[in-house]
């Protein structure tokens, strides 16, 4: 099966040919036969029978853009000037930077919001420590915090191979939230200096955001810094994406003429997205789970690669004691939702499941099965992914949610603001507005996050875990 291009392997060359159509034919056969799309061609300078263009070109892998190069190079009467991989060049330096809110500009200035002036802020909030609420970054600040042992589907890659991923993250939470987000990654996996490094953090920060902590680990972290810390904690990997995965089964169950109730739904990946996402779906009426991991099929009394969750899991999965491997949970089941590592599945594996069946893919960055593969047999295919449709991802979540959360001082983050976020999600695309290829709002809806934010701020109050009910004017773009 041809690969698709993607922008992940965008890279823009310069180069030095021969005028005239049958040069660029030339040119494009050489990207064609490589699996290379060009995307933008411009033409730099013309002179003397030779012309310099610039060609922005999108490959389906970095072998393809191995290939694409020495394709062109190998043209005759063409002289590759320069290649530059986008990805890496929009990596250079890091994505982010801290930026001041006001000027400094004379010493006015510079006597109100540092010396002198800032010593009366300070003892104002040593006298009331809620004032940091109003007088600090807190107010805004989320802590994004690593320890870089399940990082997207790449695993235990060490906190600085996941420092992208987190400023990734940090500016999801500021286009998307207007959150001032802060990528921490720790040297350690000890579960106790993880807890004990948050809370020497957690006064800089309003809410601590957990990310991509490998399972079982993360559980007792999540539990134990929600236990001990006055600001909310929420384990992304967790319960923004079991929120995501909800929010789009309502939706793709309406296409099917399917309901929670009645469907069979096998989960491969029993970390922390797996783990958390059949803990929702069950909490939302889902009677019928079957959980896999890289043993097969849980079921009851199951030896192999076990711990206290998957244990407690397994009493309340696979009614029928089903045993053996993905694909004999698959057999008959109406949603395949998988949470786990690239490429377990063919097109084949998938074409036992009921009638119109719906498969969630999403292990980042590679899914258990492509789109293309998929989509013969599924009615509906949504993945992880920004470069297909159906983007089934956790960031439509976790901006909205931190959003809500920080604009009331929520203390904590409970199951019925994580209801409220999946209902305000699906319900961001209307009933005559659902198809197969969209079952969920795009990330960059207008409206889905602030929707999001709303919901939860709602339910904070509802639920009693909010401190504050100020108005407040959220710094929101899309909102
Ligand atoms: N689309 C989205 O929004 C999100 C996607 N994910 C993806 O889900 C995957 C898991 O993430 P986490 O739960 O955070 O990681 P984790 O490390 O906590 O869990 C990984 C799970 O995958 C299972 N697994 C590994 N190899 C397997 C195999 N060959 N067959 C079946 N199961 C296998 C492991 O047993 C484990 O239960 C990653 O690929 C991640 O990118 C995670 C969070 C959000
Ligand atoms: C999206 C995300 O958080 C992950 O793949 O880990
Ligand atoms: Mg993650």
């Amino acid at each position: 099966m041809t690969k698709k291009p993607s922008p992940s392997y965008s890279f823009r060359i310069s180069l030095e040919m021969p005028e005239g159509t049958a040069s660029l034919s030339r040119l494009m056969a050489a990207l064609g036969k490589a699996g290379s799309e060009i995307w933008e061609m411009k033409v730099i300078s013309q002179d003397e029978g030779r012309i310099t263009r610039e060609i922005l070109i999108q490959a389906p892998d970095s072998d393809t853009e191995r290939k694409t190069i020495d394709g062109v190079k190998n043209l005759e009467g063409f002289r590759l000037l320069e290649v530059i991989d986008c990805t890496f060049h929009l990596h250079r330096g890091g994505k982010i930077e801290l930026a001041n809110k006001i000027p400094l500009q004379n010493r006015q200035d510079l006597a109100m919001a540092y010396t002198p002036g800032v010593a009366r802020i300070c003892l104002v909030i040593k006298e009331d420590i809620d004032r940091a609420l109003d007088l600090t970054i807190k107010k805004n600040a989320v802590a994004i915090v690593t320890d870089g042992t399940a990082v997207l589907g790449l695993g235990d890659i060490g906190p600085t191979a996941a420092l992208p991923v987190m400023e990734g993250k940090a500016m999801l939470f500021k286009s998307f939230g207007g959150i001032d987000a802060f990528p921490i990654c720790l040297n350690t996996k000890d579960p106790e200096e993880i807890i004990s490094a948050v809370k020497w953090l957690a006064p800089v920060f309003g809410g601590i955001n957990l990310e991509d902590i490998s399972a079982p680990r993360c559980f007792e972290i999540e539990q134990r810094l929600k236990k001990e810390l006055d600001i909310p904690v929420f384990h992304d990997d967790q319960h923004g994406t079991a929120v995501v995965i909800l929010a789009a089964l309502i939706n793709a169950l309406k296409l099917v003429n399917k309901h929670l109730e009645e469907i069979s739904v096998v989960v491969c990946g029993l970390g922390a997205a797996g783990m958390a996402s059949i803990s929702l779906l069950f909490a939302a009426g889902v009677r019928r789970i079957i959980g896999c991991d890289r043993n097969g099929i849980l079921y009851r009394g199951r030896q192999e690669d076990m711990n206290p969750f998957k244990a407690a899991l397994a009493l309340k999965t696979n009614p029928e004691g089903r045993k053996g491997g993905l694909y004999n949970a698959l057999q008959g089941a109406d949603v395949f939702i998988g949470l786990s590592k690239p490429a377990l599945l063919q097109g084949k594996d998938i074409a036992g499941m009921a009638r119109d069946p719906i498969v969630f893919a999403m292990a980042n960055p590679i899914p258990e099965i492509m789109p293309e593969e998929a989509q013969p047999y599924a009615a509906v295919v949504a993945t992880g992914r920004s470069d297909y449709a159906n983007q089934v991802n956790n960031v439509l979540c976790f901006p909205g949610l931190f959003r809500g959360v920080l604009d009331c001082h929520a203390r904590d983050i409970n199951e019925a603001m994580l209801l409220a976020a999946v209902h305000a999600i699906a319900s961001s695309v209307k009933a005559g507005e659902l198809k197969r290829d969209q079952i969920i709002p795009s990330i960059f809806d207008a409206t889905v996050h602030s929707r999001v934010a709303a919901a939860v701020r709602e339910a904070a109050h509802n639920s009693g875990v909010a401190r504050s009910r100020k108005a407040y004017v959220s710094p929101m773009k899309s909102g």
